[in-house]
């Protein structure tokens, strides 16, 4: 396979990020794309923003899917490439535009060499929020096609080229959005006493936060609360009359994410009474934890230690989410670390994935898919 290409794709998907339910941009690069493919054994449906691209097997008796996401986020970009986003404030940084360049190198691929069982190429909006995965997975054109198995991947930036690792059964966490909005009273900045500073009371609420995972969660378990930004008042001499904070909690265990917001609801309760202001919290997006089907992952390894296609290791879970799990809660399959080997990580403005990333997964799965898909 002629890898050149779909690196060259890639950087024509970095130059067009998108937000989530807004690719409209992406996916029209992406049928254009499959216009020029043989047609015969394609189907193709498109489903909001996403695609669902069936290719028929010679004798199918089971269909295999590899999904992948498809927006940006909003990050300025401040990388050293040739080609950069040019959608102002938007960026690929978190490896979606290299998660489609596979999907489209496998699509281009099996077009041309069909295998036994049919094989769906899921393009999924909204990965980054507020999540395409569960209302694709519940929408009528998803279940017409539902597959027997799936497989995703995510480029791991601290890994080296040439590497995967995965391991059976929970790689990533729970996770629940989450937005605090307040309200107190505004004024002038020279009469405090007449006012009710929400730049205050937020600054307080961030603190506090900080203990639920040192104080409230068992250390071996794990948990993550992140206040990712902030914002409050109108001018450096007013006293703010609303604040907001934004950010994510992850957790390793249900129990745990209980737990998680019902600090946060006390904690808010609190500060209510102590700052004399009203507050509201919002969870947003929920994504269930990505659970790998245990003896899919093991089967998988067993290939990678036999076939060699790319250096296997284990790893360990990680706190990051990926709605993905939606899809495994349903279907059996698995989600893998490809090692990209970038200075800075994932959602980081400077995030240069190295692109001989994309051959590494396309051999790998190229040839994993045509053990699977011949072996009825
Ligand atoms: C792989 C990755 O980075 N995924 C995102 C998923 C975002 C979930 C949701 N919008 C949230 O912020 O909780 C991640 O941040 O882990």
């Amino acid at each position: 396979m002629e890898a050149q290409r779909f690196i060259d794709i890639r950087r024509q998907l970095h130059r067009i990020p998108e937000p989530g339910f807004k690719e409209f941009k992406t996916q029209q690069f992406i049928l254009d794309f499959i216009s020029q493919l043989p047609q015969e054994r394609l189907s193709v449906k498109k489903w909001r923003t996403g695609l669902l691209v069936k290719v028929t097997g010679t004798h199918p008796s089971k269909t295999i899917a590899y999904r992948t996401d498809m927006d940006g986020l909003p990050i300025k970009e401040e990388t050293t490439y040739t080609f950069p986003s040019l959608h102002e404030g938007f960026m690929h940084a978190c490896g979606h535009d290299i998660h489609m360049s596979v999907a489209m190198g496998l699509l281009d691929y099996f077009v041309h060499h069909p295998v036994k069982d049919n094989l769906l190429f899921v393009f999924q909006p909204a990965e980054e929020g507020p999540g395409g995965a569960l209302p694709l997975l519940q929408s009528e054109e998803f279940q017409l096609e539902k597959p027997d198995m799936i497989l995703g991947l995510h480029i791991a930036p601290e890994h080296p080229v040439g590497t995967i690792a995965v391991k059976e059964g929970l790689l990533f966490a729970n996770t629940s959005e989450l937005f605090i909005d307040i309200r107190g009273k505004g004024g002038h900045a020279a009469y405090p006493h007449l006012a009710n500073d929400m730049v205050v009371a937020a600054s307080h609420l961030v603190t506090q936060l900080q203990s639920i995972v040192a104080r409230n969660i068992d250390p071996l378990d794990s948990a993550v609360v992140t206040v990712g930004k902030i914002t409050g008042g109108t001018k450096q001499n007013i006293i703010a009359e609303t604040a907001r904070l934004e950010g994510t909690i992850r957790t390793l265990s249900s129990d745990s994410m209980k737990r998680v917001k019902g600090r946060i609801e006390s904690l808010v309760k609190g500060l209510e009474a102590s700052f004399d202001c009203q507050a509201e919290i919002d969870y947003g997006a929920n994504y269930y934890q990505v659970y790998n089907h245990e003896e899919l992952t093991r089967e998988f390894i067993a290939f990678l230690e036999r076939e060699k296609t790319a250096e296997f290791y284990h790893c360990k879970e990680a706190m990051t989410g990926e709605d993905f799990g939606y899809f495994l809660k349903e279907i059996p399959g698995f989600m893998f670390w490809l090692g990209a080997d970038s200075q800075f990580g994932l959602h980081h403005s400077r995030i240069e994935p190295k692109e001989e990333a994309i051959p590494v997964a396309l051999r790998t799965l190229v040839s994993y898919i045509e053990w699977k898909a011949n072996s009825n």
